[in-house]
């Protein structure tokens, strides 16, 4: 009898494009699958650096280290901590993997039990319709080994969507008792929030509807708080500011009319997502925060990563008709127009469409709130993907 001693351990390569995204959405996979599938994960990640404003604990100059369970890896060149092939092999977003990763496949190979790496490409997020056609498809690659295309989607033709088991749970009882909101706030050294007040946190790529949207905040009959992390939102703010943007810090406070700017640090991902819980709205970017707005529950406009012709308002526009499917068509057209005024950047028209935002609150709130339910269908990314692997 032979007994296979073969790792089982799953491996994810992430190379950090720009921004926090590919990191983002590879660290909170890497958690997951860690926490509730109890998965021995190695994360390979070429840019610690950038990983660490997302991972404040994280110590850039190690070649490997462990948080939450996950063995955090330097993916530098040559690697410097060697690949052991393992069960899973994942690469983020087509991402280029090292040869090493293939010659030690290969010299594996050699040995009759070894079973080669179910080999993964896991692809951004869209709501096109041909995601389901492209979903689970294998391709035969040049090194002989297959690989197939996981694609992250809103239907269960798709491959899921990232999202812990104890998410909702933990979300409703956040929500459900405004002290948690005043602790959190309190913790950022954020003052004057009364309960009245409009709270929105900014994340988004730098664009004039913003600049306008302050502007118009600033008229407000209410006060109106804008949480905006030190980062790119900040570099059309230029003009309210009065300073330069280098002399801009975390902490800091400006008040312009009845609208507040506070600027805040990055926190990791959980303090994150309870910033995004506690707000009553939110401007989101990328994918990764684009989601966990989702999750938040509260209305968001999302400000898509722009990609070359304009193929990112093809994206945007497929999500909009899937999230507003069952909403009524008034408030689904005001949404909609609005999303896409602020990812044009029409100074007017993210005006207008705001303005009627506030005629259609409430509904929206509540359709934010059973989105998350209807989104998740029958499961999460994290246990469709461990389904996946077990059928192949
Ligand atoms: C503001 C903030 C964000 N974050 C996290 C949330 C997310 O995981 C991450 C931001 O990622 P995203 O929202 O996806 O936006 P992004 O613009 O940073 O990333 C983008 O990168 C491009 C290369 C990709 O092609 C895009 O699809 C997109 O993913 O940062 C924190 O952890 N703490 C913070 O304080």
């Amino acid at each position: 009898m032979t007994t296979n001693t073969q790792a089982q351990h799953w491996d994810i390569f992430c190379a950090v494009v720009d921004n926090y995204g590919d990191i983002g959405v590879t660290w909170r996979l890497a958690k997951q699958l860690s926490a509730e599938y109890q998965l021995a994960i190695h994360l390979w990640v070429d840019d610690l650096a950038s990983f660490s404003h997302i991972l404040p604990a994280l110590d850039p100059s190690l070649p490997q280290q462990m948080f939450n369970g996950v063995t955090i890896i330097k993916w530098d060149q040559p690697l410097s901590i060697g690949y052991t092939p393992g069960a899973v092999l994942i690469e983020a977003f087509a991402c280029d993997l090292p040869q090493e990763v293939f010659d030690q496949i290969e010299n594996c190979r050699q040995q009759d039990t070894f079973i080669s790496p179910l080999w993964l490409n896991l692809e951004y997020l869209s709501a096109e319709p041909w995601v389901e056609g492209c979903h689970g498809l294998p391709s035969l690659q040049n090194s002989g080994l297959k690989k197939y295309f996981y694609f992250p989607g809103f239907t269960n033709k798709t491959g899921g969507l990232i999202c812990e088991h104890a998410l909702a749970s933990e979300r409703d009882q956040w929500q459900s008792d405004p002290q948690y909101r005043q602790q959190l706030f309190a913790q950022l050294g954020l003052e004057g929030i009364s309960d009245a007040d409009k709270v929105i946190s900014v994340f988004s790529y730098e664009t004039q509807a913003l600049t306008s949207l302050c502007q118009q905040w600033s008229q407000s009959d209410l006060n109106i708080h804008a949480l905006i992390p030190k980062g790119r939102s900040l570099n059309c703010l230029a003009s309210i500011f009065g300073a330069e943007l280098e002399a801009i810090q975390a902490g800091q406070a400006i008040q312009y009319g009845a609208l507040t700017i506070h600027i805040l640090p990055m926190t990791d991902q959980d303090g994150y997502d309870r910033l995004l819980w506690s707000c009553d709205f939110n401007i989101v970017r990328g994918e990764d925060s684009f989601l966990r707005a989702q999750w938040a529950a509260k209305p968001f406009i999302w400000h898509i990563y722009p990609q070359e012709e304009d193929y990112h308002l093809i994206k945007l526009d497929a999500f909009m008709q899937v999230y507003c499917n069952n909403l009524s068509p008034e408030i689904a057209s005001t949404w909609q127009a609005l999303n896409l005024a602020f990812n044009q950047g029409d100074t007017k028209r993210v005006i207008t469409h705001w303005e009627r935002l506030n005629l259609v609150d409430l509904p929206l709130q509540q359709h934010a709130k059973q989105w998350p339910i209807d989104a998740l269908i029958d499961a999460d990314l994290a246990r469709r993907l461990v389904q996946f692997v077990k059928n192949r």
